[in-house]
């Protein structure tokens, strides 16, 4: 799975879905700027939307209300709980596994949840592939996983379904959350803001919306991007992993099947690595003192992990991020209430693997005249798009 993963997400893979990135990035912005109250639903149907159009091709969602998302909201509860360290007895006491389903009850629940989010994933997979037999092809992960068969990837349709899920539930909270946090670090970090926007203003301008082709000349925003998963990694103690061999460290054994856990937290605070002020929100230290970017191609942070495991969707994610970062910042002012306090940076909610900013307060202005107009015509055209084409 890693390896079609790796393909299919790969830079070069993802020109086809730039389209798909910016439209959602454009409808997030109409959304915050006309209903900011629910921005954190906006932000998470717009997530959904990208993941599911690029897993499935499916049209781009006009509500969280959506069965696709209910579907995958279920049986992301159920994996995310699974997958915390120490919430099952077997782990504990991996004897367990071997005593049968009829006396043990955690064994019956899985794989009854496992019959049914298969089958009707499934659906979802075979909606693709009647869609690809009626003549009508359009990129998705799961066309591709398709047209190449199982003797190119080596995965059978039940494992090519769970593929696709998978990704979904990688992608999911990792991505929404990190634009709640920009969000977030905006109110905190005005300045930070103001320098932004500016760079928007004198590379984009007003006439025109921000586009990918803006990428390369918009390294503060860039550099803002790559400070944000720094400083406030979604995923802070990443994924925990079982160690397969015996192993020492600093001359300390991990024992064959140890779960381990790496603190990304810790490693993208390293003052070794990111100096003093490495516990500073400062989109500058991936800056030169030119203004360009110091590692173009590196992330500059650990929160995407690291080695044979590091997320393979790290790619998609910094384009999502970057061109909905983009448009937020082209079309909105972000700024604290008058007279509210707002909540600490430190005051982060924790569930399950991942980490969200407290709730807070927050005025959203156009930046603007006649951003709220522009915006909702491209959005509008979006929409009756998918629909002219009979797209669901
Ligand atoms: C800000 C967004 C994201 C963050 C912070 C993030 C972070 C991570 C982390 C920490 C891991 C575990 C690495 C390890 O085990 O050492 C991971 C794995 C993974 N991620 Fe992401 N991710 C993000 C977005 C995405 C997206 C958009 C996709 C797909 C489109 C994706 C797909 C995956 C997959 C499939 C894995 C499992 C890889 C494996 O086990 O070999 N992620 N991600």
């Amino acid at each position: 799975m890693r390896r079609v993963s790796e393909v299919q997400l790969g830079l070069k893979s993802l020109v086809p879905y730039q389209d798909l990135q910016t439209d959602q990035a454009i409808i997030l912005a109409y959304e915050i700027l006309t209903d900011p109250k629910n921005r954190a639903k906006h932000i998470l149907r717009a997530t959904a939307s990208v993941i599911l159009s690029l897993l499935y091709d499916q049209a781009p969602l006009k509500s969280l209300n959506d069965s696709s998302v209910n579907l995958m909201d279920e049986y992301l509860h159920k994996a995310t709980r699974a997958a915390q360290p120490g919430n099952n007895l077997v782990e504990i006491f991996p004897v367990l596994e071997y005593i049968p389903a009829y006396f043990s009850k955690w064994k019956r629940e899985s794989t009854a949840d496992f019959r049914k989010f298969s089958s009707m994933l499934e659906e979802k997979y075979m909606g693709v592939k009647e869609r690809m037999l009626s003549g009508e092809q359009r990129s998705s992960f799961c066309a591709t996983l398709l047209e190449n068969g199982p003797e190119k990837h080596g995965l059978s349709d039940l494992e090519s379904v769970w593929a696709a899920a998978t990704i979904y539930g990688a992608a999911y909270e990792t991505t929404a959350r990190t634009l709640s946090w920009f969000l977030f670090l905006m109110i905190h970090f005005p300045d930070v803001q103001k320098k932004a926007q500016d760079e928007i203003e004198a590379v984009v301008g007003r006439s025109r919306m921000p586009s990918f082709s803006d990428m390369n000349h918009l390294p503060y925003v860039r550099a803002l991007t790559k400070e944000i998963l720094r400083w406030r990694p979604p995923a802070p103690m990443g994924v925990p992993h079982a160690s397969t061999e015996h192993d020492y460290y600093e001359g300390q054994l991990i024992p064959k099947g140890s779960i381990c856990i790496s603190s990304i937290w810790s490693i993208n605070r390293d003052p070794e690595i990111y100096g003093a002020d490495a516990e500073e929100f400062r989109p500058e230290r991936h800056l030169n003192p030119d203004g360009t970017l110091k590692d173009e191609k590196g992330d500059g942070h650990f929160t995407f992990g690291f080695g044979r495991r590091e997320c393979v969707g790290r790619h998609f994610a910094n384009k999502a991020l970057l061109i909905e970062i983009s448009m937020l910042l082209w079309a909105i002012r972000i700024e604290a209430p008058a007279g509210v306090e707002i909540p600490h940076v430190s005051e982060d909610i924790g569930e399950g693997v991942i980490s969200r900013p407290p709730d807070f307060d927050c005025v959203i202005e156009p930046r603007f005249e006649g951003v709220g107009v522009a915006l909702k015509q491209a959005r509008d055209m979006i929409f009756q798009t998918a629909d002219d084409n009979g797209r669901e």
